[in-house]
Formats: structure tokens, sequence, C-alpha cells
């Protein structure tokens, strides 16, 4: 079965690599030993390669030159190329989902939601009183930060996505919300009890609390000064004027494009910060005098977030050390050449990026947790940082993730000193997550 698999591939113009088995190709190795296995198969075959992961033939791209061609060149026919099950659980109109002209509709609308002025003015108000509260009572307690990071980045996002009914519908609608991530990293098995059925069982759920809070705020005609009342502003002030199911669409982006990414690079700073006390002593300094101008009611506005410039540096660092983001998918959508081989229509193109975190030509002393080398503004902006994407996809959100996780560490470095109890294990791939919670003791500073 192997050899007449490895045939059916074998054609010259392909990339070199193996295809493993029929129908399952080599997922399970690539699931097993995870980014050994991109390294054993570039040694072997070079830094693009074939091969049969999660479902799909797939082109894995691990050259960085290359990767940043392919996120340049959507409109050659390299659109992104999410699992199946993703797709139908975000919907037809989430970004991810949509090319061409929708896209940039999309994009557009959002970009207005997150913009820095809306964010200096709109949503950091928001994310200040959510995080002053959110971490309001840990004294003296043991949390799983894992968890506590979760609900946080969820709760933000609803808060600035509808203020007003944030804290009423919160409680039914978070179980809900995380059946639904669930549903998308599952397999499109539709049967009773998969993750898959749940998750679009949890689709369902939203659009109707969602619909009902259309319909409220409809009736009510009061305005709102948020993401939803913005969305469904039909006068001039808004250029992008979408369809219900189109805002519904968008605030489950929202929700869901900052969701395991702000919770994790949030859990891992707590973690690398309780490992790197000299670092920890530093990002508290940078906090501690910005909370000694302050009246402790006092919000953390925008000139304070320019002026956690160290707060910024840790961010990047856990972000890159990490990696919370391996890659992202592409898909062909037509016969196309690419770094001299033709690539059938419909195969996948993993951007595996997760490697570049670790050139020590870019980082010296690469597996060091060393925050220091981002205080050189140049090493954010040189070509290869990929850790928010690039070209026509990258990352709207990157500046509003970065309020958050900033915010979100003044209140709690400020306020408690902690230290890991029982030592649980952390998995780094394929997702980075403490399968058994991360748990902390936490006493007042
Ligand atoms: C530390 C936090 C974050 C990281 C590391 C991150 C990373 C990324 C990456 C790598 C991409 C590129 C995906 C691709 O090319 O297919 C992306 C896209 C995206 N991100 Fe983020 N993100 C973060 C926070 C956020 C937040 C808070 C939002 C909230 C609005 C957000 C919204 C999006 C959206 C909507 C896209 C898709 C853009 C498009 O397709 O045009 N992200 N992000």
């Amino acid at each position: 079965l192997l050899r007449w698999n490895e045939m059916k591939y074998s054609k010259k113009s392909l990339p070199p690599g193996t295809m493993g088995w029929p129908i399952f190709g080599e997922t399970t190795e690539f699931l097993k030993q995870g980014p050994n296995f991109m390294k054993n198969q570039r040694a072997r075959y070079g830094s693009f390669f074939k091969s049969h992961i999660l479902g799909c033939p797939t082109v894995v791209s691990m050259d960085p030159e290359l990767n940043r061609y392919i996120l340049m060149n959507e409109a050659k026919g390299l659109v992104p190329g999410y699992p199946q099950s993703m797709l139908d659980i975000l919907g037809k109109c989430n970004i991810s989902a949509v090319h061409g002209s929708t896209h940039k509709q999309m994009r557009g609308a959002l970009l207005a939601l997150i913009s820095p002025t809306v964010i200096r003015e709109q949503l950091l108000p928001k994310i200040d009183e959510l995080m002053r509260a959110f971490v309001g009572n840990w004294e003296n307690k043991v949390i799983n930060i894992q968890e506590k990071t979760k609900e946080m980045a969820f709760l933000s996002s609803l808060k600035q996505i509808a203020r007003a009914e944030s804290s009423s519908v919160a409680q039914e609608f978070m179980p809900e919300f995380f059946k639904l991530v669930l549903g998308t990293l599952s397999l499109p098995i539709d049967l009773p009890g998969t993750n898959y059925r749940r998750g679009f069982q949890a689709r369902k759920n939203i659009l109707r609390i969602l619909g009902q809070l259309i319909e409220e705020r409809r009736d009510s005609e009061e305005s709102h000064k948020d993401m939803l009342g913005f969305l469904m502003r039909k006068d001039d002030s808004n250029r992008y004027k979408l369809s219900d199911n189109e805002i519904i669409d968008q605030i489950i982006t929202i929700l869901y494009s900052g969701y395991e990414t702000v919770s994790t690079t949030s859990m891992m700073a707590v973690k690398y910060l309780h490992d790197h006390p000299r670092v920890l002593e530093e990002l508290r300094k940078e906090h501690m005098a910005i909370r000694e101008r302050k009246r402790p009611e006092d919000p953390i506005e925008w000139n304070d977030l320019k002026l956690m410039k160290f707060t910024r540096a840790v961010i990047f660092e856990t972000s890159r050390l990490a990696t919370i983001v391996n890659g992202v998918l592409r898909k062909t959508t037509q016969e196309m050449e690419l770094n001299g081989f033709v690539i059938p229509k419909d195969w996948r193109i993993y951007v595996y990026t997760r490697e570049i975190n670790y050139d020590p030509c870019l980082y010296p002393d690469p597996l060091a947790f060393n925050p220091w080398r981002w205080m050189d503004k140049s090493l954010e902006s040189q070509s290869y940082f990929l850790i928010f994407g690039g070209g026509t996809r990258q990352c709207p959100g990157k500046e509003l993730g970065i309020a958050e996780i900033s915010t979100f560490l003044h209140y709690f470095v400020t306020r408690y000193r902690w230290e890991e109890v029982g030592g649980e294990k952390l998995m780094k791939f394929p997702r980075v997550e403490a399968p058994k919670g991360l748990h902390i003791r936490v006493s007042s500073y």
C-alpha cells in the first residue's frame, strides 16, 4: 500500500518527499514527532517537500524567502486552506473562508473596529475595566492560570463587542464558545457525541444568542459605543454595511482569532516570568513606575501602553520561544508553479514558520528566554518576523492583542507574586497547552 501510494504521487514535477499511507498519509508521524518530523523531512528532502497530513496532500514550505512569497501572493491563487471543520463552524462569511473583494470588504470592516484610534478611545477603557476586575481577588488562592487566561481572553473580547450585555450573556455564551473552539479543531465527523457535532450545535446556539442581541438593540434604538453598535450603524460613519449574517460571522471571527492566541501567550508569559526572576523584576519595575504616577482607580491609557516597551518585548519573546503559531495554511486554487515544481490544484501548502523562531542567526542563543533582544526595534520589523503572519492576511489584531496581554500583565504583576504548584507538564506541539492545567499559588505583592 505504501509503495502504491508513493507511485500515485511520483510525478517528477512534484516536490520530493513521502506521502505515507492512503487516506491517513503521515498525520500520525507528524502529530507524534511534531517539529522533529519536519526537521527530519527537511534533512532528507530540503526546505520544500511534499507529504500527506491532516487529510490532504500537502507541500510543506520551511524556506523563509518562499514563505514570504506565498503569503504575499494570495491573488495568484494561494488562498487560506484551513480544515473543513473550521470553515463549517466559523461560518461562510468568516474572514478565512472568503477571498478577493469579499475578503477586502470583511477585512476593511474589521480594521475599522480595531484601528489604533478605536483602541485608544473605546477598546482600552473596556479592556482596563475587565482586567482590573478579573484579577481582582486571586490573593491566597491556587488558580489554574490556563483556565483563567482562556476566560479572560473570551470575556475581554465579549466586553469590547457588547459592553452593556456582556455580563448578562457571558454565562450562557462562554460554554458554547468553548465547544465551538473544540469543534473547529476536530475531524469533520458528523456523528452524535463527536466534538464536531457539538461544535456545530454550539454555533447554532451562538447564532441564536447574537441574533437575539441584534434584535433587542434594533427594537430599543439605543446607540451603543462598542463593536456591535458600530457594525449595526447604517449611517455614513460606517463605510462597510454588513448583513446580519456577516455581522455575526465577523463577531465570531473576532472572538475566535483573539482567543487562543491571547490566552496562550498570557499563560506562557506567566510561566516564563515565573522561571526568570530577573525578567520579572524588570517587567515589574516598568509597571510599578506607571502605577506610581497614578491614583489606584486610574485606568491604563494609551500613553501608558506606549511606555510598556519591555512588556512588548516580553510578549514577543514569549510568542517566539513558545511558538504559539507554528505556521499558516494555504491551498492552491489552480495548478501552479512554485519553487520550480508544479503544485496541483487543491493541494494544501503549509507555510511552516516555527523553525525561523529558533534560527541562531536571527536570534543568538535561540533557546534562551531573553526579552532584551527585542529592545532593538529593528528585530520586530525584520522581514522573517512572521509571528503575526504576513502579506494580505497579516494579523489585523496584533496591537489589540498586545494591548490586552499588557493590561493583564499590568494588574497581575503589580498586585501579585506567584509560585507554581505541582510542576505540571506543558505540551508545545501541535498546540501549546498544559493537559492538566497550570496551577499557581498567588499571594499579594
Ligand atoms: C498574540 C496574539 C495574536 C497572534 C500571535 C496572532 C497571529 C495571527 C496570525 C499568524 C495570523 C495569520 C493567519 C493566516 O495568514 O492565515 C492572524 C490573522 C488574523 N488575526 Fe491574529 N493573532 C493575535 C491576536 C489577534 C486578535 C486579538 C485578533 C482580534 C481581532 C486577531 C484577529 C485576526 C484575524 C481576523 C486574522 C485573519 C486576517 C485575514 O484573514 O485577513 N488576532 N493572526
